[in-house]
């Protein structure tokens, strides 16, 4: 840094570098008012120098060697948006060994590197920040960091994926198929590079560490994460949860209790009463519920072009500011509560159940025989013709039960005679099933 301006140097003129380079150009006065200096975009690195770009820039800008960034003197700050794991990690870590500071949005490298990251940087006195990482453009991070400092988080819930909130919202709203709908999502620049992470759940999967390890203070690991993606929805179980007053959506869930830990990402079926419901598109919501503040709800665009652009950019802005009063990498926290997870039974959920069944007397006794045995009671129970000869559809929705006793009854019923296949579990939030006609 010189008296006047910081230096960046960018990794990646994507989605999210082309955004952080107009906000920090078309921005730039706001900028020079917050922080005192002028921010100016040094270098890009890219892939390929012949590609057409959405964004213009001096030719001269553009490099495809990582070295002009991480060794040049003059580069302060490295804004990481090139996304995956290799070669990012030692790019980003080299960054802070040379003592410049770093800005990510790169939730598979903090989900799984985020320890190593963060201690190379409190060793270097850098800062690291990856607000962009979750939920796009809503300010997630810092408030779990910051604005809930005072309180005891015990449930974090939401929408955590616009890829797969565009594709639920797509197939719930207009019948739109999964393929078209994937499609568009990644030609609006939603989806990861290989869309298999959304649709699968392993982006929300990453999200819910990063947001479970800062809100419980825990050292949440991936693979302690349960996750199930949406490619198994199929319409139909969409138009069954419509016809019982629900949406489906990919929900994210920590929760914390004397009995442990939970963490999970699935495909849930939310009450159309539940705020949750409403959020649609590329809209990403997350509920934080605090002892002493109650429930909280966060809003806005989880991916996107210029709203991830916008936490990239403030957590360039909290770089420079703390570069001011020379304060870098003193918010660092390493030390971690103890972490104990929960056995399945003390996980607790509401179920939606759909089977086919043959069609004949006495197969509600045998499938709610089946629950009761498990202490399981049933809130919602439909039969629905099937247009297989003698056999019929049965749509379950239980009340509140643990989830060992549940998939205890999922094993006994698909041994039964009567029962020809469970089609679909899903886990259900809020309201109370009513069969609309
Ligand atoms: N898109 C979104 O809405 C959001 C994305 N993120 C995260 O932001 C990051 C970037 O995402 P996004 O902008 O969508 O990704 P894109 O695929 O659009 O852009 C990636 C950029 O990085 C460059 N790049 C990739 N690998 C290399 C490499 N090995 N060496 C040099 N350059 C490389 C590419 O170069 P070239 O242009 O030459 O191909 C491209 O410019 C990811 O971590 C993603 O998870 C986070 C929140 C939202
Ligand atoms: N692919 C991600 C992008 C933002 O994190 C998503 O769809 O949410």
């Amino acid at each position: 840094m010189n008296n006047e301006t910081v230096k960046v140097g960018l990794m990646g003129f994507g989605t999210v570098g082309t955004g952080v380079v107009r906000i920090i150009q078309g921005h730039q006065e706001d900028l020079v008012k917050q922080t005192g200096l002028s921010i100016q975009v040094e270098k890009i690195l890219v892939q390929n120098l012949n590609k057409k770009r959405s964004l213009q820039v001096p030719s001269d800008l553009l490099t495809t060697n990582a070295y002009e960034i991480l060794y040049s003197p003059d580069i302060d700050v490295v804004i990481e948006v090139m996304g995956g794991i290799h070669p990012a990690k030692e790019y980003i870590l080299t960054a802070l060994e040379q003592g410049k500071h770093v800005v990510t949005a790169n939730k598979d490298l903090m989900a799984l590197h985020g320890e190593e990251i963060l201690s190379k940087a409190k060793e270097k006195q850098c800062d690291v920040f990856y607000e962009a990482s979750v939920a796009g453009g809503i300010p997630i991070l810092r408030a779990l960091i910051e604005s809930f400092s005072s309180d005891r988080i015990t449930k974090i819930m939401g929408i955590i994926n616009g890829t797969t909130n565009y594709i639920l919202s797509k197939m719930s709203q207009e019948g739109a198929d999964y393929q078209e709908a994937l499609q568009e999502a990644q030609a609006l620049g939603y989806a990861e590079a290989d869309p298999t992470s959304d649709v699968e759940g392993l982006d929300a999967a990453r999200k819910m560490v990063i947001l479970s390890t800062l809100g419980f203070h825990i050292p949440m690991k991936l693979d302690e994460v349960e996750v199930k993606g949406i490619s198994q929805v199929t319409k139909e179980d969409i138009a069954y949860a419509k016809k019982l007053g629900y949406e489906m959506k990919l929900l994210g869930l920590a929760e914390q209790n004397g009995k442990g830990i939970e963490v999970s990402v699935e495909p849930t079926l939310v009450h159309k009463s539940h705020p949750l419901a409403s959020v649609h598109g590329v809209f990403n919501a997350i509920y934080v519920h605090g002892e002493a503040v109650g429930e909280t709800m966060f809003y806005g665009p989880g991916a996107g072009e210029l709203p991830t652009a916008t936490s990239v950019v403030s957590d360039l802005v909290t770089v420079v500011k703390n570069m001011k009063l020379l304060v870098n990498g003193q918010g660092i926290s390493s030390s971690y509560k103890e972490k104990k997870l929960k056995a399945d039974d003390h996980k607790y959920a509401k179920y939606f159940l759909r089977m086919i069944v043959s069609d004949q007397p006495g197969v509600f006794t045998q499938i709610s025989q089946a629950l009761a045995e498990q202490n399981i009671s049933l809130a919602t129970i439909v039969q629905q013709p099937h247009p297989k000869e003698k056999q019929a559809e049965i749509i379950i929705i239980t009340h509140r039960a643990a989830k060992s006793s549940l998939n205890q009854a999922l094993s006994q019923m698909e041994n039964m005679a009567i029962v020809s296949e469970i089609k679909s579990c899903y886990r259900v939030e809020g309201g109370e099933a009513e069969w609309l006609a």
